[in-house]
């Protein structure tokens, strides 16, 4: 399984819904600028660093018309117009589209994560090509955990804040982040299969897990954090500054 080639799937046809700021031009994610450079550039650009990422495929909606010219002469990288309502979908789609050879290996990493840093990517591909399995970016949860409280029913003012309901042990969780890497095969069955069975599945790793089959928790990097809200994208600037 270690021989295949390992080929870079990038999911990139979401909206970027909680990103949005309401006074700025409705632009998905990947494609807003960061220090000068679209977000998915340097997404492909932090995986094209790896000299054993074999190629980049990058996922984007059907009616997408930023892509190419955002990607426009990266090496190894084309872009597939098949993207998904969902994540799930758009991963499922790309690993049915182009060259997949027995023994390929797909990692998956979200447009949205333009950190990636290289010693956290080859730890990945590293870890999981020695032991022959799959496995996954993330960190282990380093603060306290609180859960909310359900809003008190007939207040007649809303809470400044939401309140605790309880607090959560935290020993042996992990926050997931991608790249997410497993043998291509064995990943569009797992995503076919939570597809049938109706299972939501917001990773890789979790549609495998339904398998029965345990991926590999690797240690991940904080420069590696998906942009998901309107800050976030003020934190990336000065992390690669
Ligand atoms: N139908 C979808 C939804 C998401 N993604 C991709 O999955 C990655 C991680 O998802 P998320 O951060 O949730 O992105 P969005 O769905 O775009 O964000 P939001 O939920 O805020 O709209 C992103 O690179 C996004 O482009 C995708 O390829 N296809
Ligand atoms: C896959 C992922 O990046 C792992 O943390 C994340 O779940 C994707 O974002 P979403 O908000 O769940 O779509």
């Amino acid at each position: 399984m270690s021989e295949g080639r390992i080929i870079a799937l990038v999911p990139a046809a979401g909206v970027g819904a909680r990103a949005l700021r309401p006074d700025e031009p409705a632009r998905p994610k990947q494609y807003r600028l960061l220090d000068g450079q679209a977000v998915l550039r340097r997404t492909v650009l932090a995986l094209l660093a790896e000299p054993r990422i074999a190629a980049v495929r990058v996922v984007v909606a059907p009616d997408d018309a930023l892509a190419a010219e955002v990607l426009a002469g990266l090496p190894r990288t084309e872009c597939l117009p098949c993207g998904g309502a969902t994540r799930a979908d758009t991963v499922e789609q790309g690993l049915l589209q182009g060259d997949w050879r027995e023994g390929d290996w797909a990692l998956v990493h979200d447009a949205a994560r333009p950190g990636l840093p290289l010693e956290a990517l080859a730890r990945l591909i590293d870890t999981c090509l020695a032991a022959g399995r799959g496995g996954l970016l993330a960190l282990p949860v380093a603060d306290t955990v609180k859960r909310e409280a359900l809003p008190e029913g007939g207040a007649l003012t809303a809470p400044a804040a939401p309140s605790v309901a309880a607090t959560l042990p935290r020993e042996g969780l992990w926050l997931a982040q991608t790249p997410q890497l497993f043998p291509a095969a064995q990943l569009l069955q797992a995503l076919q299969q939570a597809r049938l069975s109706g299972l939501l599945v917001t990773d890789e790793a979790s549609a495998v897990e339904a398998l029965q089959v345990q991926p590999l928790l690797v240690p991940g990097a904080m420069a590696n954090m998906k942009l998901t809200w309107p800050a976030d994208f003020e934190w990336m600037e000065k992390w690669i500054s």
